[in-house]
Order: C-alpha cells, then structure tokens, then sequence
C-alpha cells in the first residue's frame, strides 16, 4: 500500500474533517455511555510485544526509552525534534517468577519474554496534516501492539514546550485528535484506493465506513467502540492507531513524584476517564529514573529505600503486558528455560502453538505444574514425585506462570 502516496489529498479531507473531530470531541462519552464497549480483543500480539513511546516533543520521550532499554543514545537534547531516527531495542521483561526459575535450574540457555520498545519523534498540532517530523512516525508505530503515551506534567521552565506552555490536558488532547485523524486518513485511503478491488470483501468496506464513524463523527478511539467478532479480523488488518490499548506515563516534577503529590494526576486521570475510559494511568520522573539508572545496585537500593520510592520502570513494562491482557508461562528444561507470552485465559493447544504451529496441530496434552509448588518444593522432579505435576488435556486454561512439558503428537 503506498500510504504516504495518498496523503496529499487525504490531507485536504482531514484538513475539512478536523473541526468535526474537535466538535465531536465532548461527545465522545456520551457516545461510550451508550456503547457496550466490545469484549473482543483488538490486535493480534504474538510472543515478541512491540511498544511504541509516544508524546509531544521534548517531553522526556527518548530519556524514558534509555532508562527503559538500558541503551545509552548520549545525553538527551534539552530542545524539540531531537529525535529524527526511529530507534527501537530489545529489553527483558522483569519476572521475578522467571530469575527464581532460571536460579534453580540453571539452564544453559535463558531466553525471557521480550518487549520492544520503539522510541518516536514528537507529535505537534498538525501532526496529521504533516507538521513536525512525528507524521513518518506514525507510520512506523502502526505495527505496534501497545502505546505507552508520554504526557508532560513537570514544569520545569528551562526545557521548552512546543506550545510555549506546559498544559497536559492540552497534550492529551492534540495526541488524542492527531491519532484519530491518521486513522481517518488512513481509513478514508483504503476507502478511495484498495476497496475498490473486486479481491476486497464488502464487509472490510463496512468497516471502514464503521471507522470513519467512530473516529470521525463520534472523535472516540477504535478501541473504545463496540465490534462485533467477525469485524474485528477487518480491524486488525488496517492496524489502526488508536485500537492500540495506551498506557498513559505521566511525567512529573522529581519533588511531586517523591513527595507522591496527587495534585498534578487528578486532572489527568480525569481525562483519561472520559476520553479513554479504561486504560492505564501510570506517575513516574523521568529524570528521577535517570538519576537511579546511574547508581549500582547497592545504591539503588539503599536509595529507594530512604526516599520510600521504587524505580517505576518494572512497573511500566508490566504495564503493556496487563493493558493487553497477556501472561507468561514457562517451559523449563537443562538446556534452556524459556518466557512465553499468551493472552490470558488461553487453552492449551493455543498456548503450546505460542511455540510452534505444530504444537497445536498435534497437541496430545500438557504436564502443568503450578509455579508455587515449584517454589515450595523445589525442583520439578520433586513436584512430580508427590504428584503436584498433572496432565491436563485441551480444555486445560493456562494459569500465569505455569511451568510446562508438551506432550505432543510424533
Ligand atoms: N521530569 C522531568 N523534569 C525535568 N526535566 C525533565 C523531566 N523529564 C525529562 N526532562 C528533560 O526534558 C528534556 C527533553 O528530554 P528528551 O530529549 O528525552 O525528550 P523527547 O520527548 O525525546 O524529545 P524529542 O521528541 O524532541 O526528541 C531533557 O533535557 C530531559 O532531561
């Protein structure tokens, strides 16, 4: 699909759209008021979770990416636009359960579940039509599964905003439209170009129409509108932005965060609840986290433990995987002791094709042994031997952290 082809005379339609998207704006609860917001899942996130960082400029986007990648890109510029290059890194998911197990069976291998994190440059009004470098962007979060949004609530004068002021509600507000306009861009696309292809089926069309209608008329997230089952495989296919489940990361004065002033949250969290009903709402100081990141493991501690703080960056990764309803579980053997991802309340065939697709083509069945039984009796051979290993067959509902064989079919 050429999709930047098409953009200068989307940018004409979105250019006519836009005051109907702020009109529509306030209305968007009332339209969630009376949605039954669908159960069914948007995205298809698979065992590699990607996460895209996304904010206005100079709002601490590529500091928090460091702290969260472990990647030093050199001191962050205190100016706007500093990031021009999509960057993106690997980084382990925290799992207390996964170190206890790699401890004791000392694998020759460990392979944890793994989060890739895509850092962005800023979004700015007009983002949409162009403006800034945040457009391209865009584009290359659409692959994406989640959204961490960065909002900046810390004052601090020196470090300049593109808005001359520091207004997180504001903020929200010009992601919020920007990401609704480039679906409607990228909708209203589809619409005039692809469709027109005898090979489309009539219902992606629908779809798309049903889109234009949520994004458009109502100014509401894909993710916060009701589908149906058979249209969420359409939806997935056009990799909308805003059907991406967001975690806000709010972005505080170092003092507001460790003295846990509520103050600069309750008007985000406010609006988070109108305009994003639902979705998580994360505190942290990005340059408190940079100021941590420095110190040895000791320090750290020591650190936290006198200010009654923890480095939120855990917390962050988490995050991503609750906000899109994913779990790990565990294959363990000499060799490699391995992290899985899977949605919750996954069944065991699904969840053994999480490994390969012939895991679940010749699924026989699973010996599951609960993590805490590991934990309290030590090894695996010693569950088994009192008979806290069971076999369960593909009915079986896979739990967080189970530690599993796959017996499957030769
Ligand atoms: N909580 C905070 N308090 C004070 N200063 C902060 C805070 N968080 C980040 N900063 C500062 O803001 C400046 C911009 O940070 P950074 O370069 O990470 O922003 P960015 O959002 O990636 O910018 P761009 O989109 O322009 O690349 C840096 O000087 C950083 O130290």
């Amino acid at each position: 699909m050429n999709y930047f082809g098409t953009r200068i005379v989307l940018q004409n339609r979105c250019a006519s759209a836009r005051p109907k998207v702020l009109r529509s704006f306030s209305s968007c609860q009332a339209f969630l008021a009376n949605q039954n917001v669908s159960r069914n899942r948007l995205g298809r996130p698979g065992n590699h979770l990607k996460i895209g960082i996304v904010g206005m400029p100079n709002i601490g986007k590529s500091t928090l990416f460091q702290m969260l990648t472990k990647t030093n890109l050199g001191k962050p510029a205190n100016y706007p636009f500093a990031t021009i290059d999509p960057v993106s890194a690997k980084v382990p998911v925290p799992d207390p359960r996964y170190e206890l197990l790699c401890e004791r069976m000392k694998p020759e291998k460990r392979i944890p579940a793994q989060l890739t994190v895509y850092d962005t440059a800023g979004l700015v009004r007009n983002a949409s039509k162009g403006q800034g470098l945040g457009n391209a962007f865009l584009s290359n979060i659409r692959t994406v599964d989640a959204i961490f949004q960065l909002v900046r609530a810390f004052p601090e004068p020196d470090v300049t905003h593109v808005e001359e002021t520091v207004d997180p509600l504001r903020d929200l507000q010009i992601i919020q439209e920007e990401l609704l306009l480039k679906d409607a861009e990228f909708v209203e696309s589809f619409l005039k170009k692809e469709s027109r292809s005898s090979k489309v089926p009539a219902k992606a069309k629908e779809v798309a129409k049903k889109v234009l209608q949520c994004v458009l008329d109502n100014g509401c997230p894909v993710s916060k509108c009701s589908w149906l089952d058979e249209e969420v495989p359409f939806l997935n296919s056009f990799n909308l932005l805003t059907a991406k489940p967001v975690v806000y990361l709010v972005n505080m004065d170092e003092d507001d965060f460790l003295q846990k002033n509520k103050e600069p949250l309750q008007r985000i969290e406010a609006w988070v609840k109108k305009h994003s009903t639902g979705d998580t709402i994360l505190p942290l100081s990005v340059i408190f986290e940079e100021q941590l990141f420095l110190l040895s493991p000791e320090e750290l501690e020591e650190e936290c433990s006198n200010l009654h703080v923890s480095s939120q960056l855990p917390k962050i990764i988490q995050s991503g995987y609750s906000a899109l309803s994913l779990m790990h579980y565990f294959t363990a053997g000499n060799s490699i002791v391995q992290a899985w991802t899977i949605p919750v309340e996954t069944k065991a065939p699904d969840a053994a094709g999480a490994i390969h697709t012939d895991f679940k083509k010749k699924f026989v069945a699973g010996e599951i042994t609960d993590f805490e039984d590991f934990q309290n009796y030590g090894t695996l051979e010693a569950c088994k031997a009192i008979g806290k290993s069971v076999v369960k067959g593909k009915d079986y509902v896979v739990q967080p952290g189970d530690i599993i064989y796959w017996r499957i079919a030769r």
